[in-house]
């Protein structure tokens, strides 16, 4: 081979190269996530077969991210988290990572009522696509509200509180994850966005007093205050529960729009995440470089 020919030839292979490295960064730079709003009732072994079907199909959507609802295999009320608690790993916790490995997804199974050594937590287990269990994110705000002649709910009678931050890698991005009330805290969405996160999620069950008036709103106001993408999972609504879920999940993105919301009723929604967008948006409006850190700063008082 003349010097001539192997030298385009090698020119032509680290071209491909190229490309193919241009394309696989804009493919992991990319992925479809799928939020599950589930109709749960008081028959676990019922919740966990619709949650396995829903993953199913999420899965054959081509999401690559799915995100179950706060309470998915029990009703949400103190009086049930005793009764409907379990060990992770325990039968809810198999499941998931059963259906997690056979569709390949990263799955953020929503909450359970857990024990452990004598105590109650709203726990989160997250599992990758070989079934591993990857974290637990106990609920690190309990809600404990009192809103005179419309709602009050008091978790810690019968919850103790995770006091631990949670972040997971995927190849895509990495994930924060947090519980409903936990939303409310903007500095724990700080915090997951100054650990690298691009994605925060947050399993949850707002009710027809809060809901309305603030779960889209906290939602947004978290996606936009860290330019980050935000997903929240709700169960169905259920007007003969004891404690009627809002519904309305919602995937919003780092410019603070909406990109997809269920209704009240049962549904899976999904959002294709685009980081490549959400470092424009960071460019465009430079807020990270701007803080002025000598003035302020929000920091993590512990490490894991
Ligand atoms: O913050 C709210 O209004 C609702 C919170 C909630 O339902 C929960 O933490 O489970």
């Amino acid at each position: 081979m003349s010097l001539k020919r192997r030298h385009s030839t090698t020119q032509n292979a680290s071209e491909q190269l190229q490309v193919l490295m241009s394309t696989l960064i804009k493919t992991m730079s990319k992925f479809r996530l799928a939020v599950i709003q589930l109709h749960v009732t008081k028959v676990k072994a019922d919740n966990l077969s619709r949650a396995r079907r829903l993953i199913r199909e999420a899965a054959g959507q081509g999401a690559q991210v799915v995100v179950l609802p706060e309470c998915f295999n029990s009703p949400y009320g103190s009086s049930f988290f005793p009764e409907y608690a379990e060990t992770i790993p325990g039968e809810s916790s198999q499941v998931l990572s059963e259906v997690a490995k056979e569709t390949r997804v990263y799955l953020v199974g929503g909450s359970l009522p857990e024990a452990d050594s004598g105590k109650l937590y709203n726990t989160c287990p997250v599992f990758g696509p070989d079934g591993s269990l990857l974290l637990k994110h106990r609920k690190i705000h309990l809600f404990d509200i009192d809103v005179p002649g419309k709602i009050r709910f008091q978790e810690s009678e019968t919850l103790s509180p995770g006091s631990r931050l949670s972040v997971f890698e995927t190849p895509y991005c990495k994930i924060g994850v947090g519980i409903c009330y936990d939303m409310r805290f903007a500095e724990l969405a700080q915090l997951y966005a100054k650990k690298g996160c691009h994605l925060l999620v947050y399993p949850g069950a707002f009710n027809m007093t809060t809901g309305p008036a603030h779960w889209e709103l906290l939602q947004r106001a978290r996606a936009l205050d860290n330019q980050v993408y935000v997903a929240t999972a709700s169960p169905a609504r259920d007007e003969t529960a004891s404690y009627v879920a809002w519904g309305y999940s919602t995937v919003v993105s780092p410019w603070g729009e909406v990109l997809s919301k269920a209704g009240s009723e049962e549904a899976v929604i999904y959002a294709d995440i685009d980081l490549e967008y959400l470092t424009d948006v960071r460019q465009q409006i430079p807020i990270n470089a701007q803080r002025r850190t000598d003035l302020y700063t929000v920091n993590a008082v512990k490490e894991d």
